[in-house]
């Protein structure tokens, strides 16, 4: 059984009797920084000479100073930068820094887990990984919710890591919706299957897929787009409140007989091998090896990908159809 942390388990004052450096100030750096400062954490946040992201944390309220000062100052260092960047600025910039009885914390276990960094054994090293994009993580947080969030314990020299993961949890939300013990090595594996093989990879191929068969049939790429893509998330909506079965309950009778005949042959016994598959290269290391590479050599397929997601036929009509659904084109959050 997991153990599962809720508000009256942690101590907001544990957090708030640190110094906290949040390093990058995108997708998660901006939610942590914003909602720990709103829960009165003492916060900096840690960016490179000339980032594109100082004008916009500076504009919000928040002092930014350089990752090495921000380690310097701080004894609760989160990095919140990109994977693959987090070992240099960790050599260059936390490393001279990081000394005996501070805390290294990371929003994902990947760089512990592939052993791309290395921290001291005399500091505390944990993860306080929520589950959900860093934009939801805010809005969810401003509106007095919570996303879940994962934490993981590697080192704990001083005795007090878990409470204080516990502690940044609860100022960013987390607690409010539930804390789930991990290790980080299952966090790190079951992140990247996750988001390969279901809610990104998966799920992506699948939209993706469905419009280019209605529309190479010759239906109309409007229906096909809201047919594929639109009302995913209403149906996804009922699987969140309710499960599997509260959205069965509230399809038709003629979708329910589709989805439990239809549905297994397209993620038939070859998609589950394919997923195993995908699963075994995260496990023994050889997607992290590809993906440091790719990024060691500028990104060449990654972009070629990018470009043809970007381009792909359902990005012009969901473009057009949502112009006119002013409720659903809008900005993620105030301070995206
Ligand atoms: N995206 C998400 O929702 C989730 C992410 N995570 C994890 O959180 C971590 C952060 O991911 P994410 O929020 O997507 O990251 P982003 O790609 O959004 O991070 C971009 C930020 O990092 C800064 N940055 C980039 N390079 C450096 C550097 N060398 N020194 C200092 N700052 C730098 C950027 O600055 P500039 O603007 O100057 O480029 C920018 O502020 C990762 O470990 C990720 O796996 C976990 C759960 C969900
Ligand atoms: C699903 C993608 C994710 O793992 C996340 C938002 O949790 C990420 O790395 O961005
Ligand atoms: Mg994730
Ligand atoms: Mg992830």
């Amino acid at each position: 059984m997991v153990e599962i942390f809720y508000d009256d388990d942690a101590d907001l004052s544990v957090i708030q009797g640190r110094k906290v450096a949040v390093i990058g100030y995108g997708s998660q750096g901006h939610a942590h920084a914003l909602s720990l400062r709103d829960s009165g954490v003492d916060v900096r946040v840690g960016l490179k000479e000339g980032s594109k992201s100082r004008a916009k944390a500076e504009e919000q309220g928040l002092r930014v100073v350089t990752p090495a000062e921000a380690a310097a100052e701080a004894d609760v260092i989160m990095i919140l930068a990109p994977d693959t960047a987090q070992r240099f600025i960790y050599a260059e910039s936390i490393a001279p820094n990081l000394t005996a009885g501070k805390a290294l914390f990371f929003g994902h276990g990947f760089n512990i887990r592939y052993g791309l960094i290395t921290p001291p054994a005399d500091v505390d090293v944990a993860m306080v990984a929520p589950k959900g994009p860093g934009h939801l993580v805010r809005r969810q947080y401003v509106d007095g919710k919570g996303v879940p969030c994962l934490i993981a314990i590697e080192q704990d020299p001083t005795g007090g890591a878990q409470a204080l993961a516990l502690s940044y949890a609860k100022a960013i939300g987390g607690s409010r919706a539930g804390v789930i013990k991990t290790t980080f090595k299952e966090e790190t594996e079951t992140d990247l299957f996750g988001e390969q093989a279901v809610l990104c990879g998966g799920a992506s191929a699948l939209v993706q897929t469905g419009f280019e068969v209605l529309t190479e049939a010759g239906y109309a790429p409007e229906v096909a787009y809201f047919e594929c893509l639109h009302e995913l998330k209403l149906i996804v909506d009922l699987m969140y409140e309710g499960g599997i079965a509260r959205m069965r309950y509230s399809v038709s009778d003629t979708a329910e007989y589709g989805d439990v005949t239809r549905g297994p042959r397209v993620v038939d016994a070859r998609v589950k091998e394919e997923m195993k598959r995908i699963l075994g290269e995260i496990q023994n290391g050889e997607f992290a090896r590809e993906w440091v590479a790719e990024d060691d050599n500028g990104r060449p397929n990654f972009t070629k990908l990018q470009e043809q997601g970007a381009v792909h036929p359902i990005e012009e009509t969901g473009a057009k159809l949502r112009a006119m659904m002013s409720w659903v084109d809008r900005p993620i959050t105030e301070t995206a």
